[in-house]
């Protein structure tokens, strides 16, 4: 007897956005958070999937910095949940964490860029870069090697040695963006990542972003006011006084 073989099953992309194939990677659920009598968020759900990149846009105050905030275990959410699906330590909890148990979550599972790169000028660009292993306990020439090799694929080969301050504004963010994906993160949270520059090195370090994260299967969340930064991405959630009032699917 023989089997039909179905000519339409689905098959998993390696990257690209996956909702459909992969379980969430973040999942929020009802995220509130008061300052004094500010409502920041006011009950947020939302769930970030593995090789997506997702904008995140709204006016001044609308709550953007805290829903990232939350998100990436910075700071704690007044109620709701985080819930992290990390492949390698498995499903966790945010909301529930002390600052010490976040900070390591963050060291382990999560990269950052913002808006000025938030590299320390003493220490060449490789040392910038190779920094998240030597925290997370990687020897110093295995931590190195890796450096290098992300700065590689990032075009920066040859400045390994270059202190921040001898690089251009869009070096210094490719560096920052080495840096926040060198320890492969299963997300990468950038605030206004390209904010402080021209918009064809804004293009660029975009590029960058997307390819050595969403095409890597990774997730990427990215607080914009660049509607040409959010038209990059593959959804886009619009803020309005601490809530998602409209999602955008782009791609
Ligand atoms: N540490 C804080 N103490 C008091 N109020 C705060 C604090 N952080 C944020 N807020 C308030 O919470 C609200 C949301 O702020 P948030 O920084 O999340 O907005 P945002 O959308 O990121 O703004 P922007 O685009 O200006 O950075 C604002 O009214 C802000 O004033």
């Amino acid at each position: 007897m023989t089997h039909p073989t179905p000519s339409s099953a689905p098959h998993p992309t390696p990257a690209g956005p996956s909702r459909t194939t992969a379980a969430p990677a973040l999942s929020a659920r009802a995220l509130t958070k008061t300052y004094g009598p500010t409502l920041a968020l006011g009950g947020v759900g939302l769930d970030l999937f593995p090789g997506e990149a997702v904008a995140v846009m709204g006016a001044s105050g609308s709550g953007k910095s805290t829903l990232l905030h939350c998100l990436a275990g910075v700071i704690s959410p007044d109620s709701g949940s985080v819930v992290l699906d990390d492949p390698r330590h498995g499903r966790q909890d945010l909301s529930g964490l002390d600052a010490e148990e976040r900070a390591a979550v963050r060291l382990r599972s999560f990269g950052f860029i913002f808006q000025q790169g938030l590299l320390l000028p003493d220490l060449t660009a490789v040392e910038n870069v190779a920094l998240p292993l030597l925290l997370g306990g990687t020897d110093r020439s295995a931590a190195t090697a890796r450096a290098a090799a992300s700065m590689a694929a990032l075009g920066l080969a040859g400045l390994e040695e270059r202190r921040i301050g001898q690089l251009s504004g869009g070096q210094q963010q490719r560096v920052a963006i080495a840096r926040a994906q060198v320890a492969d993160p299963v997300v990468v949270f950038a605030d206004e990542p390209t904010g402080a520059l021209d918009s064809a090195t804004s293009t660029e370090v975009m590029a960058a972003l997307l390819a050595s994260t969403r095409d890597r299967g990774r997730t990427l969340v990215v607080v914009t006011h660049d509607p040409g930064v959010a038209g990059t991405c593959d959804r886009v959630l619009h803020l309005s006084d601490g809530l998602v009032v409209r999602e955008e699917s782009l791609r």
